[in-house]
């Protein structure tokens, strides 16, 4: 097993002396050990054996359950009896004594508390029984390690940005680089961009994210650098040394950064270095019609959004556009060259591959509803079906960076467990903010709702999807029953209609499901090219089951938290899973303006979401939920994600007679010790 987690860590960097090795190893199984055995005064491990038989086989199990120590936990629901009891005599004695001066206020009060009762129990249900799991990353190791880790499954990964500006393109590109750097196998994943603006601005960024990842990514193996984003990286007041060449850090520390800096200048300089170009074609070519085009660099017209708007490049107004930055590499490691006069950099030992990087731009045309993010999401799934095809899906904001590079070894934990793995749908993760003031003013980090909330239903059949740091079975996305309610194993017979036209989609989708496929090279031919094109195009949907019961759903705030609940109806299960260092980090709004227009955006969401069919407590949402699931759901379709913000504005999205007590303690702990 030792030599398994260190062949993990090592997987990247094929030779490192034996005696870095050794301590290596110490250091890992140490680290290992203390994440199963992350005992602390509160959790407990609530599974017994390390293996789970199956048809004759016994296969190790991949993370460890944990709940609250009896110690704590019997108190604590001993306390919310005494409190129910004392609401309802408090009831009670509201019910005998009416105020007859004032029908109406005492009534007008009645209704409110009753509100405010049902919300409290709604509230407490859950949190009776909180779980916790952690991903066994050495069994993982273990059981995937062997043969170059090729059979982990493969993985894509969707980025979706929309305004290099209102979402700086600093932060866009600080993500794909931590992406592209992760620690997993660089033949087993595929990042994708999707940009709702098709500026040549994000495009041409992702050129420059390839060249500078050349020399980012084999400086991350080699020196085993976290976190992965450079500017986060460079940014920290000190950087701890855990690799295993400390004589030649310094000075390949010293060369990365500058190229950053120099990086950070081409890619800030990019929109004036556009413009320029672009002034220039235009003025030297001969054109008669008189249209200024936007130019990329090999001379040719880009297609999307022209800096000056004209017909059929304006803002909102293109053709879809998908560029293959970096083509899918080969499934051989290929090592660096030693330091030259020319390159500095010893990469002699140290895989070079880059994973494939996509850029999308979907197609957009006036008088579509484009279904926002979303619709994005859709988009992406349908094209890197035919790109990568990965049978799981991982998806980010922009603005939010891969902060522990083991982040994606992590949830294949949950879904390759032979327990209910293949029944999970998703893994979230909670999110995580830099930038945050020290006092939290405006509760963006949202402690209840993250180490609280998401821990109670875990308990249940799993968190709900909150739209970034999450991973996807790319069968449930597609709408498909989970293998314990479906008999074979995936029927698309007379089901074509529900995904559109594309029969290479639909053909594409049993493969989708195998875990143990690679993904090979693409060659975008002509006949790919108008497949995909047609999968990009604002028709497709049309007539088709997309944005309801295929892919992220439409028409809501909340698409994240309502497409959860799609799959939870199905009988899916979820998980979540927090881990040290945090998987993910992003950035929370500042301001309280900013702040008060999420609040209200998702606040609005989940009184939509209430009133709709997709409340899950709702008879006509499906009967594979169960009722303590569709209780606490209830709750949170009137309140998703503002727990915490009860915290500091008092019932500003549905509150509980508890939220005046919860405040002090939410302020002072992280609260995953504890079952607020
Ligand atoms: O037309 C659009 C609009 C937005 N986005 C992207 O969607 C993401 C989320 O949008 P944002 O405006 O940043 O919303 P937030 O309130 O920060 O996001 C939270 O709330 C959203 C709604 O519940 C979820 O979709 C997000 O994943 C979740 O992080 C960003 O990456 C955007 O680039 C698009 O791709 N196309
Ligand atoms: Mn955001």
């Amino acid at each position: 097993m030792a030599a398994a987690v260190t062949r993990r860590v090592n997987a990247l960097r094929v030779e490192a002396p034996a005696a870095d090795v050794e301590s290596g190893r110490g250091a890992l199984q140490e680290a290992a050990k203390r994440a199963v055995d992350a005992k602390d005064d509160v959790w407990v491990a609530a599974d017994e054996g390390d293996t789970e038989s199956t048809g004759g086989a016994s296969r190790p199990l991949l993370f460890r359950t944990m709940k609250v120590k009896g110690s704590i936990l019997h108190p604590y629901r001993f306390l919310i009896l005494m409190r129910l009891i004392a609401v309802v005599a408090f009831f009670a004695w509201r019910v005998k004594h009416r105020n007859h001066d004032g029908m109406w206020l005492w009534a007008t009060s009645m209704v409110a508390d009753t509100w405010f009762g049902f919300s409290w129990i709604l509230n407490q249900l859950p949190k009776l029984n909180p779980i916790k799991r952690v991903p066994d990353l050495a069994a993982l190791a273990d059981q995937y390690g062997s043969s170059g880790e090729a059979n982990l499954p493969g993985i894509d990964i969707f980025v979706t940005t929309v305004d290099p500006v209102d979402e700086p393109i600093l932060y866009t590109v600080n993500t794909i680089l931590s992406i592209l750097a992760t620690d997993y196998p660089v033949d087993k994943y595929a990042c994708y961009l999707s940009d709702d603006g098709g500026t040549l601005v994000h495009y041409e960024a992702m050129v420059e994210v390839a060249s500078f990842a050349a020399l980012w990514v084999p400086f991350c193996r080699k020196h085993c650098v976290e976190p992965r984003s450079p500017e986060n990286y460079f940014g920290m007041k000190t950087q701890p040394y855990a690799g295993s060449m400390a004589g030649e850090f310094m000075r390949d520390h010293r060369r990365v950064l500058r190229e950053y800096d120099e990086f950070k200048v081409r890619i800030d300089s990019l929109s004036s270095t556009i413009r320029q170009r672009s002034d220039a074609y235009n003025s030297s070519s001969n054109k008669e019609d008189g249209v200024r085009a936007t130019w990329m660099a090999d001379g040719t017209q880009w297609p999307g959004t022209w800096i000056e708007q004209a017909e059929n490049h304006r803002r909102g107004q293109h053709a879809g556009i998908v560029q293959v930055i970096l083509n899918h590499p080969s499934c051989k490691p290929q090592l660096g060259s030693p330091a030259s006069t020319e390159n500095p950099f010893d990469f002699s030992n140290i895989d070079t591959r880059l994973p494939m990087l996509v850029y999308i731009a979907r197609e957009k045309r006036p008088g579509y509803n484009h279904q926002k993010k979303a619709g994005a999401m859709n988009v992406m799934l349908r094209v890197s079906a035919l790109l990568s095809n990965a049978p799981f899906v991982v998806n980010f904001d922009c603005d939010h960076y891969i902060n522990n590079s083991q982040a994606l070894r992590a949830p294949m934990c949950f879904m390759l467990d032979p327990r209910d793995g293949q029944n999970t749908a998703f893994v979230q993760f909670p999110q995580r903010f830099d930038d945050v003031d020290p006092t939290d003013r405006y509760a963006n980090h949202n402690r209840v709702f993250f180490d609280g909330t998401m821990l109670s239903l875990n308990g249940l059949q799993g968190p709900s999807y909150l739209g970034t740091g999450t991973m996807f079975r790319r069968a449930a996305l597609y709408g498909m029953e989970p293998p314990r309610y479906r008999a074979d194993n995936i029927k698309l017979v007379g089901k074509a209609d529900e995904f559109g036209t594309s029969t290479s989609l639909v053909n594409s989708m049993p493969d989708a499901a195998i875990q143990e496929r690679s993904i090979t090279p693409v060659l975008v031919d002509e006949g790919l090219g108008n497949d995909l094109a047609a999968l990009m195009t604002c028709a497709y949907e049309d007539g088709s089951s997309w944005g309801r019961d295929v892919g992220w759903v439409y028409n809501i705030a909340t698409e994240d938290v309502v497409t959860g609940f799609r799959m939870h109806r199905q009988g899916w299960r979820s998980m979540y899973c927090s881990m040290e260092p945090a998987a993910f980090r992003g950035t929370a709004p500042i301001n309280l303006t900013e702040r008060l227009y999420q609040v209200l955006r998702w606040s609005g969401g989940s009184l939509e979401m209430f009133f709709s069919h997709s409340n899950a407590p709702l008879p006509a949402a499906g009967s594979t939920l169960s009722s303590a699931w569709r209780t606490s759901t209830c709750r949170r379709t009137r309140s998703s994600r503002c727990s915490s913000w009860h915290t500091t504005s008092s019932r500003s999205c549905g509150s509980s007679p508890s939220s005046s007590t919860s405040r002090g303690r939410s302020a002072r702990t992280s609260c995953t010790s504890s079952p607020s």
